[in-house]
């Protein structure tokens, strides 16, 4: 996952591999240092390139008021490494683009142009020395990336968004870039499982969640799928409804940010949750539902004409109802220890922060193993199918007044809503919710208040634990006679007028469950 560069207290002209005598610390800092015409200098700090310029003070002074009164400006600019895209040196000219941050939100292509005083080697060495700390060994420069678009996503706005934000980041970034639009459900998955993996190092989706989602299934329908999977990066640029790869991947749901952290990002492992039902197989890489959720999103649609509050609505219908999705369920159980599990949590994150730090490389051997074609195919599954008998690790449980099943293998379900916050993307296990249909109305308003700061898991009202697998079998809700009018209404107000069968979201797509009587 790409980082974006703390600058600490320290002194941002230090070179960070430190200096032995004077003697060596001056000869360091004039390697790190560029002069360059206008009687400016470009020096390589610690986490930015730093640029002093006399006339940067002018320069930002005319943009005040129109220049008309004179202002102090500052002389030197920061630019963090991570935001650096390209440097070039063309004659005696050097070029350097970076991502200036244009808002909270969005970031824009910019550059900064010079004329070197020093016409020695030095400057092309000075470039290369900028590059390796813009892209240091563990990021892949010029990234072959290829682009999905989903022209339907989110609110139409893919193609401009990415004509917009995102294709000059990649541009200035020297990426090689192929773009495809799809045209039809299922386009993604077809792309994916026959595309030429060995050109391309990131397939990105102009998208929502749905076609990553395509992207994993089309690829996982290969033959060598392993290799495929973990050939090609697939990464998420947001313009779709739910973005939610891209809110924990690249650590924003904005497209132009989002664009920075592909061209720095670098790859690392992500488990798939295989899904089966009936014959049917998928792969999941977020989150499956049953309950308010999935019904919230999915068994809206006679809502549409409210928007995006048509989710919001559904909950709160179903919330304040209090219905219920009974179910027997099979867990195959990991840790149900909360405490325990923030620990293993915390642990985990330190861990991969100093290997963040160390910036290590992917494994030599992983790569070896990948390009002799061992290990291609998908393993068979530890668990069996759902046709299969229950193996002995399964707890099984009747849940009769469950409201809602939610199962995440990523913390951030939107952008207000952590609700995995122990979710590890690589560790084996999934995060389950569980929680009670007949739970106290204040409770569960509680609980929806308290998913922005991925505190679900401390409410004692609330089940959660690390799965290795589990399976459900929904079953139908018959109220007592008495109230199943008002259930009707209440289903009518919800959305969910017409709706006969059970509702299964993977990864926010739909898929149908027949209940059991
Ligand atoms: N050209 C197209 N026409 C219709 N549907 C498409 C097209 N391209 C892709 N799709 C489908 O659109 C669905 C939703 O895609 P995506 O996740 O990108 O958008 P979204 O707005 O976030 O979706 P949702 O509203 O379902 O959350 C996917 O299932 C995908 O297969």
């Amino acid at each position: 996952m790409p980082s974006t560069p703390i600058l600490n207290n320290a002194n941002p002209f230090d070179d960070p591999a430190g200096s032995g005598s004077e003697a060596g610390a001056a000869e360091l800092d004039s390697h790190n240092v560029l002069s360059v015409d206008r009687n400016a200098t470009l020096t390589l700090g610690t986490d930015a390139l730093i640029v002093l310029d006399e006339g940067l003070r002018h320069r930002r002074a005319a943009a005040n008021c129109c220049g008309l009164v004179p202002q102090l400006g500052k002389t030197t600019r920061a630019i963090p490494f991570y935001n650096v895209l390209w440097a070039e040196l063309k004659e005696f000219d050097v070029t350097i683009h970076y991502a200036l941050n244009t808002g909270k939100k969005s970031c824009a292509v910019a550059y900064i142009n010079y004329n070197i005083v020093d016409k020695s080697l030095h400057a092309k060495s000075w470039i290369d020395r900028l590059l390796q700390r813009a892209y240091p060994p563990n990021t892949k420069r010029r990234k072959r990336i290829k682009v999905l678009i989903n022209p339907f996503g989110g609110q139409g706005y893919a193609q401009k968004l990415w004509t917009r934000g995102v294709e000059p980041i990649f541009a200035a970034a020297h990426c090689e870039v192929e773009v495809e639009k799809t045209a039809c459900r299922g386009h993604a998955v077809e792309i994916a499982e026959k595309m030429n993996v060995d050109a391309y190092d990131v397939i990105a989706c102009a998208s929502g969640d749905g076609l990553p989602y395509e992207v994993f299934n089309g690829l996982a329908r290969r033959e060598n799928a392993v290799r495929a999977l973990k050939k090609v990066a697939v990464a998420q640029i947001p313009c779709g409804s739910g973005n939610a790869m891209s809110l924990n991947l690249n650590g924003t749901d904005s497209p132009s940010l989002a664009a920075l952290a592909i061209v720095k990002g670098i790859r690392i492992p992500m488990d798939l949750v295989a899904i089966t039902q009936g014959s049917n197989k998928y792969y999941s890489f977020l989150s499956q539902a049953v309950g308010i959720i999935a019904e919230s999103d999915l068994g809206t649609e006679s809502l549409r004409w409210m928007g995006s509050f048509r989710f919001t609505w559904g909950i709160l219908v179903r919330l304040l109802g209090q219905t219920l999705y009974p179910a027997e369920v099979s867990v195959v159980v990991e840790n149900d220890d909360k405490h325990a599990i923030k620990e293993a949590y915390r642990h985990a994150i330190q861990v991969s922060e100093v290997a963040r730090a160390k910036q290590l490389t992917q494994d030599d051997r992983e790569e070896d193993r990948l390009l002799n074609g061992q290990d291609n195919d998908i393993p068979t599954l530890r668990y069996g199918t759902v046709q299969d008998n229950l193996h002995s690790d399964f707890q099984t449980g009747d849940m009769p007044t469950l409201g809602n099943f939610y199962v995440g293998n990523m913390c951030w379900v939107s952008p207000d809503a952590a609700f995995f916050a122990t979710a590890l993307p690589s560790d084996g296990k999934v995060d389950m919710v569980n929680i009670d249909g007949l739970l106290p109305r204040s409770k569960s308003l509680q609980m929806l208040a308290s998913a922005g700061d991925g505190g679900v898991i401390d409410l004692p009202e609330v089940s959660y634990r690390k799965v290795r697998a589990y399976r459900i079998t929904p079953r139908v809700h018959q109220p007592p006679s008495q109230k199943r009018l008002r259930a009707k209404f209440r289903q009518w107000l919800g959305g969910a007028g017409k709706q006969k069968e059970g509702l299964i979201a993977i990864d926010g797509e739909a898929q149908c469950m027949n209940l059991v009587a």
